[in-house]
């Protein structure tokens, strides 16, 4: 089996935050160009879901679940999140990348806001095809508080030990972690407690920067080191080249 990659492209550089699901076209021609250049082979792509899904997770509680008769939010998020995600597919596409996309309301199952199953199977057939799966943080099934938001980057930690991924990278709007202005090469679980993670300007129902790094130091754990660098490297990552950002490592 060749090297399998895992890009995670953030909600913040797919959209505008700030607006209602506004899809940054621009950005996701020049990715999907960077991605038909360098990679294809192997290679699985999720996103987060910006201004498409987070507006509406938080409008309708979803971080506290879902009641009966209460279940509106669920469908709304999703047919948010799932238009960006037709959107990123459409833009891989268009460049000829055998992308498809993959929704985790279908296939995965969380408890507590965490997934405890994700059927991979398709996946693996979907690789083994020469396709691109393309998946997204979405609202997912809870089996105790009737659902929660899965965020894009709690699948990167999931999938990227089901899938045995070797290379994890997470492009964002910023060019790494940063630590007064400047970008903080590694971290550890031993030195993470020294930065000041700030909060995302924008809503973000799952924990902005803070959440990432907790999600990829828990895949440190679990020995696969991950990369977060700016959205203008994601070429320079998929060809296994310094991106500049910043890496997650194992003690
Ligand atoms: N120390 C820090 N270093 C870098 N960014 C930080 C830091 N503290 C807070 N941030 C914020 O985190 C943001 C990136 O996290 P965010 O969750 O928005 O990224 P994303 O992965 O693009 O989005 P999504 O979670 O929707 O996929 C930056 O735009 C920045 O405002
Ligand atoms: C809000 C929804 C639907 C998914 C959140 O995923 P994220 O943007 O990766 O945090």
């Amino acid at each position: 089996m060749s090297e399998r990659v895992l890009l995670k492209l953030g909600g913040s550089i797919l959209t505008d935050k700030s607006a209602d699901c506004a899809i940054n076209r621009e950005s996701l021609a020049t990715i999907a160009a960077a991605v038909a250049a360098v990679r294809t082979e192997g290679t699985v792509i999720i996103h987060g879901a910006g201004s498409c899904g987070h507006p509406e997770a938080k409008r309708y509680h979803l971080d506290k679940g879902a009641a009966p008769g209460e279940t509106e939010g669920i469908y709304v998020t999703h047919r948010a999140v799932s238009g960006l995600n037709a959107e990123v597919v459409s833009a891989l596409r268009e460049k000829g990348v055998a992308a498809i996309g993959v929704h985790p309301l279908h296939v995965g199952v969380a408890d507590k806001g965490r997934l405890v199953a994700f059927e991979c199977r398709h996946l693996e057939t979907m690789l083994a095809l020469g396709m691109v799966p393309v998946i997204h943080g979405d609202v997912v099934m809870d089996l105790s508080r009737g659902a929660c938001i899965v965020s894009g980057d709690q699948l990167v930690r999931y999938l990227a030990a089901a899938l045995s991924i070797s290379r994890v990278g997470l492009a964002t709007d910023v060019p790494g972690v940063l630590d007064g202005g400047r970008v903080v090469p590694e971290i550890t679980r031993r030195t993470v407690v020294n930065l000041h993670i700030g909060d995302s300007m924008h809503t973000d129902v799952t924990g902005g920067m803070r959440g990432k790094i907790e999600e990829l130091l828990g895949l440190a754990d679990a020995g696969t080191c991950s990369d977060i660098f700016h959205v203008s490297r994601v070429a320079d990552f998929l060809a296994g080249s310094d991106h500049g950002g910043t890496s997650v490592r194992g003690e």
